[in-house]
């Protein structure tokens, strides 16, 4: 593997009383696009400051290629951030703003005129050096925070939500452009959103964090398509989620049946959770059904059903359909083995790992005695 960019080591980071990071650890490698993503509060931001060098961290280390950059300032740590607010300067015009940077750096004015028309050029906005900041869109004054950014030629940009001020269509159009744009400069992209869906379109990799924690991190197929625990599983995309027991490999049982499952590495006996998410389910008759739930109400969403319904245990259940249903109903319901996903309790993969040595280790010593 190549040397990562950016490498946390154990990072914690409190206020008085208050830890905000709990030993963060986590890697960026040179050119991929990466997404912090978790609730308001969770920390994100504050991992952006750690590694733009805005603030100082109480314990771990924060290397830039394998070099620790814990006492380095931040003005000279080849990092750049996008701010949620752009923090443009109303006063100047696109081009001072885009020169800003450079101008501080005493870079010559030929080579900053330049800089600054490449970075107006990669934003799309060659044409509007001249303008006031306040004749431009908030659409075009994200793009001239981006050119601010990336006109200092950084080997990371760290985007803090730029696109929570544009309404949902710009913002949808941001998501290609500034995607796009990563990987044209190939440089490490470190975003922050709270938008589960933005995450998952935009990331070659995301952290899942919560409190002060990541929990999981992966593609986005992996996130989605295997939560790690109940937080995730809720918080990425509309889940499913129910309390169930591991029978044996492949087995599971939940809503007083056994079912086949994907193989989730889980003792037997152990109690667990499955996830299925809602369009996995399918509408079938009731001698088909794997379950029967009765309907509750329904939701046209254009392109299918939403449909709430309850099974004869009580527990809820979201059911994505292209055909309607009758509310009131008592219909079956469907799903293969490999969309039902098994997910242990707890927090953190650590502790899942941890105790699926102790539980080898058990097993080592029943094989030993027998
Ligand atoms: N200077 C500070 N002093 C004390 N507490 C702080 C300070 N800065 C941040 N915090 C606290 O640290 C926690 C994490 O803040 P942070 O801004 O990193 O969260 P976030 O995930 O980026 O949230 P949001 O999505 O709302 O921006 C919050 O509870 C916040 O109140």
């Amino acid at each position: 593997m190549t040397q990562p960019i950016i490498t946390l080591r154990n990072v914690t980071k409190r206020y008085g009383t208050h830890t905000i990071l709990k030993n963060i650890n986590l890697t960026l490698e040179s050119g991929k696009f990466y997404t912090l993503l978790g609730p308001s509060g969770c920390g994100k931001t504050t991992i952006l400051r750690a590694i733009a060098g805005f603030m100082t961290i109480s314990e771990g280390d924060v290397l830039f290629a394998g070099k620790r950059i814990n006492e380095v300032p931040a003005n000279k740590r080849n990092v750049n951030t996008v701010f949620q607010d752009y923090a443009l300067f109303p006063h100047m015009t696109v081009a001072e703003n885009v020169a800003f940077g450079l101008t501080l750096k005493k870079v010559a004015k030929d080579e900053i005129a330049q800089r600054v028309a490449k970075a107006l050029q990669l934003v799309q906005l060659a044409d509007y050096g001249d303008r006031a900041i306040s004749a431009l869109s908030g659409g075009q004054q994200q793009r001239i925070a981006i050119a601010r950014a990336i006109v200092m030629e950084p080997k990371v940009l760290l985007l803090d939500e730029p696109l929570s001020a544009l309404d949902a269509k710009l913002r949808r159009q941001m998501q290609y452009e500034l995607r796009d744009l990563q990987q044209r400069l190939g440089i490490t992209f470190l975003f922050v959103t709270h938008d589960q869906e933005e995450a998952l379109a935009m990331s070659d990799e995301i952290f899942v964090m919560n409190q002060g924690e990541v929990l999981q991190s992966g593609s986005p197929v992996d996130i989605y398509d295997e939560p790690i625990n109940h937080f995730v599983a809720d918080f990425i995309g509309e889940s499913n989620i129910l309390p169930a027991k591991m029978i044996a490999d492949f087995q599971v049982a939940f809503g007083g049946h056994q079912f086949e499952c994907a193989d989730a590495g889980i003792p037997d006996n152990e109690p667990v959770e499955v996830v299925i998410r809602p369009e996995d389910l399918t509408l079938t008759t009731r001698d088909q059904a794997k379950l029967t739930v009765t309907i509750d109400t329904q939701l046209f969403r254009g392109d299918y059903y939403e449909i709430a319904a309850t099974d004869n245990l009580g527990n809820a259940w979201l059911i994505h359909s292209v055909n309607p249903a009758e509310d009131g109903e008592t219909i079956g319901i469907t799903f293969r083995p490999q969309d039902l996903h098994v997910m242990r309790f707890g927090e953190k993969e650590a502790e899942f790992d941890a105790r699926l040595e102790t539980y080898e280790e058990l097993e080592g010593d029943n094989v030993d005695e027998t």
